[in-house]
This record gives structure tokens, C-alpha cells and sequence, in this order.
């Protein structure tokens, strides 16, 4: 049996990444591929209950950390190994570079601390593939105001704590050029898609 794929999709918040995630998700399906579709924190139901508290509960920021890695590693062994294992595709809505640029880089917590965890519960694992969708803060949180009417405990934050993790995941992009694509996620949805389907194409 032919290993899977896997493919990440991330950005700040309101970047449009999970608008691409749905359509490249049906993109691949239409491909006649088996796709898994999934996200984090979150892809299991015990991840779905730590997403919940993850998402509305103060907490300190190392906590925070082990439980988005307590969800990751739930969802490595009961989700995404077994499905590259069978040979689908994982199409997952955010993965570890989302603890680095939102708990690293947003937080401000240790990345030596975050690259541990990341060893531990990862091994060797990697995305095949990692698109980062880049759009400036102030049309992000635009287009999140516009569309959400209870931001949740990441959304609520202000404009700096997006600025550093716009800058944690442009520096994932420049230190990772195999495995990551910057997208410039300021161009309409159906330009992003054309982008998206050459990427899939050629990876
Ligand atoms: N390329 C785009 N141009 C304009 N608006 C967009 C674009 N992509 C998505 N949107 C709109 O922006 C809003 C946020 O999109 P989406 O939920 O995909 O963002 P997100 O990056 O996944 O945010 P979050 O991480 O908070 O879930 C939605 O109303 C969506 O319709
Ligand atoms: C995986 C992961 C996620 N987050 C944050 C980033 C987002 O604000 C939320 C998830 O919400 P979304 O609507 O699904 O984007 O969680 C994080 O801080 N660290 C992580 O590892």
C-alpha cells in the first residue's frame, strides 16, 4: 500500500485559509482521491472537547501549549496515521506550525520548549505539503469582524499579537522553502484556487 499525503493548511485568523480548505478538500475529492478532512486543535472527539476549552478558557500559556499538543497527539494516532496508512490524503485545517507561530511567536513562549514537544509527539511526521495563507492583519480581522459575531479567545486579540504571528509563520516559510507555499491570501477566492490547483499538480 502507497503511503498517503498530507497537506496543512495555515494563516492568521481571517486569512481565508479555511474557505480553501473546503474547496480544496471537494478539489481533491473530484480528483478521485479519499480524502480525510480534518483540523486542529481538534480532528477526534476528545480533541474536539479540549478545542472547546482551548478556544474559551483563560489559561496559562504553557498549558495551552500541552493541550495543543495533547489534541495533536490524539489526532496523529487515532486520525491521520492510520489514514496516510490506508493511503488517503489528510487535508488538515491548521498542524503543528500553528503552535509555533501562535504559541511561539504570538505568546512569546520558548521555540527550543516548542521543538521538544514538537519531537516528542511528532517523530518524524511532517506535512508533505504546508500552505500558509498571508494576507496584512487589518484585512484579516476585517474579514473576521464581518463574518463572526462572537469572536472566540484567539480572535479577541489584538492587532500586535497577529502582527508577531504573521512574522512566526513568514519565517516557517522562509526557513521550510520544500515543504511550504506562501500564498497571498489578499487575492479573491477563485484566483487563490487556480493557485492551489497548480500547487496540488506539481507537489
Ligand atoms: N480571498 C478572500 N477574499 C475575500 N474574503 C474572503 C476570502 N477568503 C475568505 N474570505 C471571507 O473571509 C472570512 C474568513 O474566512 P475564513 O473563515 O476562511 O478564514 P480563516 O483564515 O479560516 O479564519 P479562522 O482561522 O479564524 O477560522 C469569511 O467570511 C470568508 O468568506
Ligand atoms: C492548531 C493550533 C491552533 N491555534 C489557534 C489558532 C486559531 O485561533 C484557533 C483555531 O481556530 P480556527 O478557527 O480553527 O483557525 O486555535 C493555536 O494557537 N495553536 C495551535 O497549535
Amino acid at each position: 500500500m502507497i503511503r498517503g499525503r498530507f497537506i496543512s493548511f495555515e494563516g492568521i485568523d481571517g486569512a481565508g485559509k479555511s474557505t480553501q480548505h473546503a474547496w480544496a478538500v471537494d478539489y481533491l475529492r473530484g480528483q478521485g482521491h479519499t480524502v480525510v478532512a480534518t483540523r486542529e486543535p481538534g480532528g477526534t472527539p476528545l480533541g474536539e472537547k479540549l478545542r472547546a476549552l482551548l478556544l474559551s478558557e483563560p489559561m496559562h500559556l504553557e498549558t495551552e501549549a500541552l493541550l495543543m499538543f495533547a489534541a495533536r497527539r490524539e489526532h496523529i494516532a487515532e486520525v491521520i496515521e492510520p489514514a496516510l496508512a490506508r493511503g488517503d490524503w489528510v487535508v488538515c485545517d491548521r498542524f503543528v506550525d500553528a503552535s509555533f507561530a501562535y504559541q511561539g511567536g504570538g505568546r512569546g513562549l520558548d521555540w527550543k520548549k516548542l521543538e521538544t514537544l514538537a519531537q516528542w509527539v511528532l517523530g518524524d511526521l511532517q506535512p508533505d505539503l504546508t500552505l500558509i495563507f498571508d494576507a496584512p492583519v487589518a484585512i484579516a480581522q476585517q474579514r473576521l469582524h464581518a463574518a463572526t459575531a462572537n469572536p472566540d479567545r484567539f480572535e479577541q486579540e489584538q492587532a500586535a499579537f497577529f502582527e508577531r504571528v504573521r512574522a512566526s509563520y513568514l519565517k516557517i516559510a522562509t526557513e521550510n522553502p520544500v515543504r511550504v507555499r506562501l500564498i497571498d491570501a489578499t487575492q479573491t477566492p477563485n484566483h487563490i484556487n487556480k493557485i492551489l490547483e497548480n500547487i496540488i499538480a506539481t507537489f
